[in-house]
């Protein structure tokens, strides 16, 4: 980390305990001087005790006995008060940042964060190591109050002995800087084995996951799986052990190093002619006190040091989540074709009159070299449901996540009524989208919320919710739920209604169709779980609403014909380029890869 980054660092830790609450912490502050004070007054009043005791004024050694006790035991009480309100402001501050975190993510335009494990790793580490970003504001007031203790150490020794600090100065240095090698140590192994600590993960969920539970069992493929997942785990701990083992190692060298460097500062005391009992009773007390004020000037280096780590990380998310705004875009990034219309309006209309273009799209999934789609030029007239066809893997669904906004093209450029998609925020466009994914996101709410986060704002609008579900011919399965729209779904109420496949997609379809004005409508494999009668009444219902209102485009992405063939526009892809487009009466007089499909599964249904 460079200087100016760090300062950076530290400035993002302090202003996020300082927002945490600023009453709590100046009391924390508070205890953590009065503790220092306790703590350095005991060796003076051990030290008095000493030399009264030895110079026969027994009363006085009683009361600076007294004394040195007060101290002593005023030390641990702010030392245990300290623990305390750092551990319930660590909570609080943990919980602030969690909740950022997931602001953050969210926030994010692009889904390509979420697909990348880099990035995952790193989310999961700052996930990990949110509590330790209010410690480590702590550690840092600690390491000042320590050195403040070891400072003032220093001067009542040099009263002893000018030597006495040299001896155990010399001695607490190499203790500190092992502290920060073994944490290096560390941190590298935990860098190192970071892919297969989430194999590890992976293969664990699938052995325990209720989702893949069905096949494991079927297959018998539990032991098969648990094993790799211990060998994987097997590696992580081997790694991390010898680097456990090497960090020990170093640590026990510097602490070795210090116990000899105390040891000789007694020595040079006792052997002293001028010094009193009470010398010697001061350098060994202030001698130990060293020893643990040194490992703990250590030790809330670390903290310090993993502080300012996870406030890295969280700077790094914020400024990951900070989307460049559409015109500060490098324009090396794309090539653009001047709009349809010669003009660029910045507003999107309220319904399409041209429709969706792509003109020109490539696009290469971030972390990967394989370019997916190549050189798309296509138009999708408003008002038009367009199928999208192609064998698995040529890539339907990732144009649909172009169409999206969920990626950006690397070249070329998709358009709505002549209004490239860049100019816009993915926001402001995805606003105007409505879609349900294969893999389709089961919120586990109450089903009207289910269906009501498709449009936030009438989350709670029954009306509308119960409007969606007709559009989605979902109706019934409501009537079929205990306590209807209330109805919970999912395991994670404890008497949750579990919904099928099927119904989760109805379930996904009536979302997609609470917003009353997109401009594009996705539909990718969303009624895989439905036979192929079912889902042919769904598209043609779909279709229908589209006629009834034309200022959209409707996206269908299926591998069944029968709903294809009602399609106004079938586009067929082949290893990411259009191949094919046309009616299905357009394409099916024509040899091709359409008519290819076509024969094949029509002759597989009759
Ligand atoms: N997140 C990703 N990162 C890298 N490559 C990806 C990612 N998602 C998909 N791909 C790759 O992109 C290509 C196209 O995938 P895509 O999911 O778009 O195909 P598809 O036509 O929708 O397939 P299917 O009919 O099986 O759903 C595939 O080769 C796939 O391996």
């Amino acid at each position: 980390m460079t200087g100016r980054r760090a300062t950076t660092t530290l400035g993002t830790l302090l202003r996020l305990a300082w927002r945490t609450d600023r009453k709590a912490g100046l009391v924390l502050a508070v205890f953590l001087l009065s503790g220092a004070v306790s703590h350095g007054l005991v060796g003076v009043f051990l030290r008095e005790v000493a030399d009264a005791a030895t110079s026969g004024r027994p009363p006085q050694a009683v009361v600076w006995a007294v004394a040195a006790g007060f101290a002593l035991a005023a030390g641990v009480a702010l030392g245990r008060a300290e623990l305390a309100l750092m551990q319930e402001l660590a909570e609080r501050m943990g919980l602030a940042v969690q909740e950022e975190i997931l602001t953050l993510t969210s926030g994010v335009p692009t889904i390509e964060h979420l697909e990348r494990p880099v990035y995952l790793d790193r989310l999961r580490t700052l996930r990990e190591e949110s509590w330790q970003l209010y410690f480590a504001v702590w550690a840092l007031a600690l390491v000042v109050e320590h050195a403040a203790q070891i400072g003032l150490g220093v001067a009542l020794m040099a009263a002893v002995h000018p030597l006495l600090p040299l001896l155990l100065g010399g001695a607490v240095l190499p203790s500190l800087l092992v502290r920060r090698r073994a944490a290096r140590h560390l941190d590298a192994a935990a860098e190192r084995t970071a892919e297969s600590a989430r194999l590890e993960q992976h293969l664990s969920e699938m052995v325990t996951g209720a989702e893949s539970a069905k096949e494991v069992r079927l297959s018998g493929a539990g032991p098969a799986l648990g094993g790799m997942a211990v060998r994987r785990w097997e590696e992580v701990s081997d790694v991390q052990g010898r680097a456990g083992v090497r960090a020990g190692l170093v640590t026990f060298a510097g602490s070795a190093t210090f116990l000899a460097g105390y040891v000789g500062a007694l020595g040079l005391t006792a052997g002293q002619g001028s010094a009193t009992a009470g010398d010697v009773v001061l350098v060994a007390t202030v001698g130990v006190q060293f020893v643990t004020q040194a490992s703990r000037l250590a030790f809330h280096l670390g903290s310090v040091t993993a502080g300012l780590r996870a406030a890295a990380r969280l700077a790094w998310l914020r400024a990951y989540a900070q989307e460049p705004a559409p015109a500060e875009e490098p324009a090396s990034a794309r090539q653009p074709a001047p709009p349809e219309d010669g003009h660029s309006p910045s507003r999107l209309p309220g319904r399409l009159a041209g429709g969706i273009s792509l003109h020109g799209v490539s696009f290469t999934y971030p972390g990967t070299t394989r370019q997916v789609l190549h050189d798309l030029d296509l138009r999708m007239p408003a008002g038009a449901t367009v199928a999208l066809v192609g064998a698995h893997g040529s890539g339907k669904t990732t144009l649909a996540k172009l169409l999206c906004a969920l990626y950006h093209p690397d070249r070329g450029e998709i358009r709505a009524d002549g209004i490239p998609l860049h100019r816009l925020t993915p926001q402001a466009w995805r606003r105007r989208v409505s879609a349900v994914f294969q893999d389709l996101a089961r919120f586990e709410l109450t089903a009207a919320e289910t269906v009501g986060v498709g449009d936030l704002p009438r989350l709670g609008d029954r009306r509308a919710v119960e409007s969606a579900l007709t559009g989605a011919g979902a109706t019934s399965l409501i009537a079929r739920l205990p306590d209807g729209l209330s109805t919970e779904l999912g395991d994670t109420f404890e008497r949750g209604h579990r919904p099928s496949g099927g119904q989760w997609q109805q379930l996904a379809l009536a979302r997609a169709s609470m917003r009353r004005d997109p401009l594009l409508l996705v539909l990718d494999e969303p009624t895989a779980s439905l036979d192929a009668p079912a889902e042919s009444a769904v598209f043609a219902r779909y279709a229908e609403a589209a006629r009834r209102h034309p200022g959209a485009v409707t996206l269908l992405i299926t591998h069944r014909f029968p709903t294809v063939r009602t399609a106004d526009l079938i586009v067929v892809l082949d290893a990411g380029r259009v191949v094919q487009q046309g009616t299905h009466a357009d394409l099916i007089a024509r040899p091709g890869p359409y008519a290819e499909l076509y024969a094949i599964q029509r002759e597989a249904f009759t």
